[in-house]
Order: structure tokens, then C-alpha cells, then sequence
């Protein structure tokens, strides 16, 4: 018997530039997935033995970590944030291009007081291990979005977000100062479904390797 598939992708920005590839590698969904007006969270595609749930992007990783979807597509922001030793993130799909970045007011300076800072981010683990790599306790206050907001009303001195243009920082009143890490989407499995579909999920992270070696090399 061929144990369903359940492929996790998400919502936002990533969506845009994963479709496509899926469809390269023969993945279609059911028309309902493309209705905007449709409440539904998972749905078929023409393969009868796979199923796309569409959640948010923290969460693609933690149902895939947690066996109960068994592929999907997220950044390694993301995967670097959880670092859950459940997932194998075998292909870098070469989409969803960003980086992760230290960035504070224009002119201003944000000096370490007594080995301690305060950050507001997305990103608290990250974050905390990047400035314990130089012997800094960052304080990290939790945001989900608008982390720009947080200088100029003294929630914190600095932020650790993701940057791609530039342009939101730039539009805040920003600058980067520290790259943290290069972020870019990959492929992610669940490693003990990995072996246990020993049939079908090899074969299929096989087809996206292929179609991202190709995609680099174009
Ligand atoms: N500016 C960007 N350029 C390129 N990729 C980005 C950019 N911002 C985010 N990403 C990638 O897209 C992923 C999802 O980001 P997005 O901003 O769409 O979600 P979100 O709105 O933060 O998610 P949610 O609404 O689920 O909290 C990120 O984890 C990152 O890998
Ligand atoms: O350097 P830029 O090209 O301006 O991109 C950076 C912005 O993109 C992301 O937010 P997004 O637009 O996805 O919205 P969000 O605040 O909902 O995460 C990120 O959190 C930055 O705010």
C-alpha cells in the first residue's frame, strides 16, 4: 500500500516562487488551493497520494518535524531558528533569497552595557547564539513582524531581521551592520518518514535536487 504524502508549504512570500517549482516537478493542486476565498487548509493535488497543507512558515517546520507532515518547503531562517534534529534539509531550492541582519538607527551607536543588549526580532534563538559567539547576553524581545518600529520607540537599540532590497530598513530609518547568515529556502523531510516511505519520499527529494541543480546552473 502507498501511505499518503503530506507536503507542507507556506503562506507568504515563498509561495510565489515554490509553485512553479513544484509544478516542475509534477506537483499540481487541486483548483481550491488557488481560490482566495476558499477557508480550506489542506488539499489534494493530482497525485491521489499526496496531500498540500498550506500553514505559515514557522509552522511548515514544526509539522514537519512532528512526523505529521512529511515534506515541505521553508527557509533556512527558519530551520536555523528551531534547529529541530528531526528535520533533514537535504536541497537548497536557490528561491526565497534573503539574508538575516543585525541593523540600528542611522548615526546611532548601541554599545554593549556591562556584556548585555537588547533586540528586538523574529529570531530570539538565533539571535542569542550569534551574540554569545562574542561573549554578548543579548536580551531578545519577541516580535512577529514590524521589528523596525522597535528603535525609535526604545523597545530596543537594535534589530535582528530579515533583509533582502534593503528598502524596509532604508524606509525606517535603518541601517545593517552585521550580516548574520545568508538565508535561502530549502527542501525539508522528516527523517524517520524519510526511511519508513523509503518508496516514494527518496524518489521525490531526488526530483527537486535535480530540478535545483539545474535551476543553479541555468
Ligand atoms: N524580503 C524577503 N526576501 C526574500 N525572502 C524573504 C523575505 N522575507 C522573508 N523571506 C523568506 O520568506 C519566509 C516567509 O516570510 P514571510 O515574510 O512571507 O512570512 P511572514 O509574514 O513572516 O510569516 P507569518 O505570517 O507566517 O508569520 C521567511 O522565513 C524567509 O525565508
Ligand atoms: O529588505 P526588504 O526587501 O525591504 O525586505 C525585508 C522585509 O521583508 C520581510 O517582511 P515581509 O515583507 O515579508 O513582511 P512581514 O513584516 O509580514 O514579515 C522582512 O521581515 C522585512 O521587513
Amino acid at each position: 500500500m502507498t501511505e499518503r504524502i503530506i507536503f507542507a508549504i507556506p503562506k507568504g512570500r515563498i509561495l510565489d516562487e515554490a509553485l512553479p517549482l513544484m509544478q516542475s516537478a509534477g506537483i499540481e493542486p487541486e483548483s481550491a488551493f488557488f481560490d482566495e476565498g476558499s477557508r480550506a487548509l489542506l488539499f489534494a493535488t493530482n497525485n491521489p497520494h499526496m496531500s498540500i497543507i498550506r500553514v505559515r512558515a514557522f509552522d511548515v517546520a514544526t509539522f514537519v518535524a512532528h512526523g505529521a507532515a512529511h515534506i515541505g518547503i521553508v527557509g533556512s531562517d527558519v530551520i536555523d531558528e528551531f534547529d529541530y534534529s528531526e528535520l533533514y534539509a537535504p536541497v537548497d531550492l536557490g528561491i526565497g533569497r534573503c539574508r538575516i541582519s543585525v541593523a540600528m538607527p542611522e548615526g546611532a551607536s548601541d554599545p554593549a552595557n556591562g556584556g548585555h543588549i537588547r533586540v528586538a526580532t523574529k529570531y530570539p534563538a538565533t539571535t542569542s547564539r550569534y551574540y554569545q559567539a562574542q561573549g554578548i547576553q543579548a536580551e531578545c524581545v519577541k516580535l512577529n513582524g514590524a521589528m523596525e518600529l522597535a528603535p525609535s520607540l526604545g523597545l530596543s537599540g537594535r534589530i535582528v531581521d530579515l533583509v533582502s532590497s534593503g528598502r524596509t530598513l532604508a524606509e525606517n530609518g535603518l541601517v545593517e551592520t552585521d550580516v548574520i547568515s545568508q538565508v535561502s529556502a530549502r527542501l525539508i523531510v522528516n527523517r524517520a518518514a524519510y526511511k519508513m516511505m523509503s518508496g516514494t519520499l527518496p524518489a521525490l527529494v531526488e526530483r527537486f535536487r535535480l530540478l535545483s541543480g539545474e535551476r543553479a546552473a541555468a
